[in-house]
């Protein structure tokens, strides 16, 4: 069916949004048909959760229509699936699918029971997946778990509703097979008759699923287009605006040891060994669950160890002693930065001076002060933030100028340990690419790099050698020749 043949679902027309003076979203037009995936693509601020927001009824917006009634005669639902799905970990599948149904109330609970079970496997085994709907969620693996918000958010969609999904960087943590599994769910939903619209800094899984892509760039669209009309490189110049150049790992200088990891136990990791030198960038890689996420918080101190030791430089670690570490030289760089890498109610100014930095500390507040402020804006522009407003609360900078700001606020402290969790979780391809370069010039000054990241070509790109965990151990190690996307993706998945 051509697109132009398809029913239409939502028209969005000259849509507008200003926070103050700044306009976050400029006469946006688009339209959502019956069928199709249609990807909003757009660097780091251009307006993407702001569009998602207004969709919502989350923001009010200062001009133009969303127009809901398409050009079929009941009106449109819009169903939502967030970056955070809002399923609850200790459920089932059936219990989360229940959760504020109908059936609820009824009575017979052991029918009622039976029937809902049955329910949630006949909507799960629709979207083509195949799991035990009695496994908690927090036992199914992420691509899984976001399939149970679809099939929740999907509940009671039948042929007789015109229905869009939303979806706002659904594979934002997803690791390769993963995410062509989500992928493949997304087109299903769209071949029985829904409208998709999904966010995604990904451009590559854009060009996989989308039928259509529109892109936006400082809040206007600069291009809405079917996918077949542009090819990966046209898409990356489209989003960031010029040719994007990706800093490559040359092997530099190696120095001294700088971190000695032996024998770490964590919550999901065991026996854990590293050591990383000066100047090296050493990756750690592994699906979700794997342990991946663990392992920088437990050796910086913020999870708790179990046993084994941490040596940075000459200093024995004290575990969930965040001071010492920071003493000694080491940075943190979380993978949750809502919840321990940055305060959202402080200004992006107040969460850079959060940590000390030597040589700033002088006597008279108002040089201090003068000195702070010159200093921030240098970060500013280094890691490109925008707006460039440094005393604005944090909250109000989009997600991937937040990640921005939490990694010059420890960048600024030249570490000689860095340790960074997903340090591109969010970010446009552009920012990615000036991430990776700051990232090769801490290394280049001397710091031991260690970073975990779901995305292996991220790995490959920026790494000396990986780590490949599984199940909370170490099961490979990639290095020199053998480095690359598709060797650490194939060591990753369980056999
Ligand atoms: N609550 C708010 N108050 C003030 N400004 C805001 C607010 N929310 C968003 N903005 C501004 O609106 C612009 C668009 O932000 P938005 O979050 O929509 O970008 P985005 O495309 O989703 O970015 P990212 O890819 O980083 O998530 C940015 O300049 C941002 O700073």
């Amino acid at each position: 069916m051509t697109r132009e043949a398809r029913r239409l679902l939502v028209r969005v027309e000259q849509l507008t949004k200003y926070f103050g003076n700044n306009c976050a979203l400029n006469h946006v037009d688009l339209n959502v048909h019956a069928g199709e995936v249609l990807a909003v693509v757009g660097h780091n601020g251009s307006g993407k959760s702001t569009l998602v927001k207004l969709l919502a009824g989350f923001h009010t917006s200062d001009g133009g229509t969303i127009g809901l009634q398409g050009n079929g005669s009941s009106e449109t639902e819009l169903r939502f699936i967030h970056q955070d799905l809002g399923l609850v970990g200790s459920l089932s599948t059936v219990e989360n699918l229940a959760l504020g149904s109908a059936s609820a109330g009824r009575p017979w609970r052991r029918l009622r029971k039976a029937a809902e079970r049955l329910q949630a496997a006949e909507l799960v085994a629709q979207f083509g997946a195949d799991f035990d709907v009695d496994t908690l969620i927090q036992e199914l693996s992420p691509a899984e778990q976001t399939i149970v918000a679809i099939a929740r958010a999907l509940r009671g969609w039948d042929e007789r509703r015109d229905v869009v999904l939303i979806l706002d960087e659904p594979t934002a943590a997803l690791h390769g097979a993963e995410v062509d599994r989500l992928m493949a769910v997304v087109r299903r939903v769209a071949e029985q008759g829904a409208g998709v619209l999904f966010i995604s800094h990904r451009l590559d899984e854009v060009l996989g699923v989308a039928d259509t892509v529109l892109a936006l760039r400082n809040g206007s669209v600069v291009g809405n287009m079917p996918c077949f009309e542009i090819d990966y490189s046209g898409l990356v110049e489209l989003v960031a605006g010029s040719v994007v150049e990706e800093a490559q790992r040359s092997s530099g200088e190696r120095g001294d040891v700088v971190l000695s990891v032996d024998g770490l136990e964590g919550e999901a990791i065991r026996d854990f060994d590293v050591s990383v030198h000066a100047g090296e960038i050493v990756g750690v890689a592994g699906i979700l669950g794997s342990g991946r996420d663990e392992v920088c918080a437990t050796i910086f101190g913020g999870r708790p160890r179990t046993n084994g030791s941490v040596r940075l430089q000459d200093t024995d670690l004290v575990s969930g002693d965040l001071r010492q570490s920071i003493r000694h030289g080491a940075a943190f760089v979380p993978g949750d930065r809502h919840r321990y890498g940055a305060v959202m109610t402080m200004t992006a100014t107040e969460n850079l001076a959060s940590v000390r930095v030597p040589g700033i500390e002088g006597r008279w507040q108002r040089v201090r002060k003068a000195h702070e402020e010159r200093e921030v804006a240098g970060w500013f522009a280094a890691c490109g933030v925008v707006p460039a407003q440094p005393e604005m609360l944090l909250s109000q900078f989009s997600g991937g100028n937040q990640q921005k700001v939490v990694l010059a606020k420890w960048l600024r402290t030249n570490p000689s340990l860095l340790l960074l969790d997903e340090p591109t979780q969010g970010v446009d391809v552009g920012a990615k690419a000036v991430i990776h370069e700051l990232i090769l010039a801490a290394a280049g000054r001397g710091s031991a790099v260690l970073v975990t990241s779901s995305e292996a070509k991220e790995l490959a790109q920026l790494c000396d050698r990986v780590l490949v965990l599984a199940d909370g151990v170490v099961v490979d190690e990639v290095a020199g020749e053998e480095l690359t996307e598709a060797r650490i993706l194939h060591a990753s998945v369980p056999a």
